[in-house]
């Protein structure tokens, strides 16, 4: 009788996983194979105003330690995942979370407008920490530039609303992105985003391996789990505790759930490993975490959530 469920503000979570943004979740088929899997819910791929190609190919690599991605925001547009969003939202108890990523604070503007002004009922995750549009820097890099978003948002946005960040290296980062979160509404951050403007190189044919912005590009799984566990603890530590927190980054067992967990994590998504392994993932994951649960002898996660002891 050990529970995987959790929660974030009124949302019900009967399982703590989930796929992150971007990976098998750009077409309803997919999202529906997460939705009908292990998983407590779905996250949309990131959405724009517009239907989007995204960067030229190839443009992700597996590799043995991870993943490296400059996608570019290949997307069918809001219009086609908010209507998924609209009619799969609560159904069997799963939660749809919508992903949007603007261009340009405006394009954000628009899409949570409309998101406003629609039936869909869930939670919305804006997407300030894509650092593969050519020319466009991660917006959760300039505080500024958040404080500014946010402003214009909660002036109309009413609905439930989460952030997908970039991950921060240094303890003023970790303050400067505080302060401006806790002035908010928030109702969680999703810490982190890939670790951008990574570059993976070829001895063998002594080239780069993705083609878009010269071989640069975020990177994924085991490379970025202790970045990811990082901000998943110092964001817990300085933020108001009504802001909840997902964690991602270099998830591939359940005894990487439990780390993130430890740090304060509320949900957790699966990036890079779900890429690979696809829905069984959830399953799979799920019962290690439980068999760890239960050798400590927790039965739910807030028996443990939070309480990494520092010597
Ligand atoms: O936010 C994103 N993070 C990534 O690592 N890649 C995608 C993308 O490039 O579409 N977007």
């Amino acid at each position: 009788n050990i529970s995987l469920a959790s929660h974030i503000g009124d949302y019900q979570f009967d399982n703590l996983l989930l796929n992150a943004a971007g990976v098998r979740c750009s077409t309803t088929d997919e999202l529906n194979k997460t939705l009908d899997s292990m998983a407590g819910g779905c996250v949309t791929k990131s959405a724009t105003p517009e239907e989007r190609a995204g960067n030229e190919s190839p443009r992700m690599k597996a590799l043995p330690l991870g993943s490296i991605n400059s996608m570019g925001l290949p997307n069918h547009g809001i219009d086609y995942y908010l209507k998924f969003a609209e009619e799969n939202q609560g159904k069997n108890g799963k939660q749809v979370i919508l992903s949007i990523a603007g261009l340009s604070i405006d394009q954000n503007i628009e899409m949570l407008k409309k998101v406003q002004d629609s039936s869909f009922s869930g939670l919305t995750e804006l997407n300030l920490s894509c650092p593969n549009v050519k020319g466009k820097s991660q917006v959760g890099y300039d505080f500024d530039a958040v404080r500014d978003v946010l402003t214009s948002t909660f002036k109309f946005f009413k609905k439930p609303l989460g952030l997908k960040l970039p991950p921060y290296f240094d303890f003023n980062q970790f303050n400067g992105i505080a302060e401006v979160l806790n002035d908010f509404p928030i109702t969680y951050i999703n810490v982190i985003n890939s670790i951008g403007n990574g570059l993976v190189v070829d001895p063998e044919t002594e080239s780069v391996v993705i083609k878009p912005k010269g071989g640069f590009g975020g990177l994924g799984g085991d490379y970025v789990k202790p970045t990811a566990l990082a901000n998943v603890r110092a964001l817990r530590q300085r933020l108001n505790p009504e802001i909840s927190i997902i964690g991602t980054g270099g998830i591939k067992s359940g005894m990487d759930v439990f780390e993130h967990v430890l740090c304060g994590a509320n949900l957790v998504q699966i990036g890079t490993a779900f890429g690979y392994e696809g829905t069984p993932i959830f399953e799979r994951i799920s019962k290690e975490l439980k068999e760890i649960m239960d050798k400590k002898g927790y039965k739910t996660l807030d028996d443990f959530r939070g309480k990494l002891k520092t010597i």
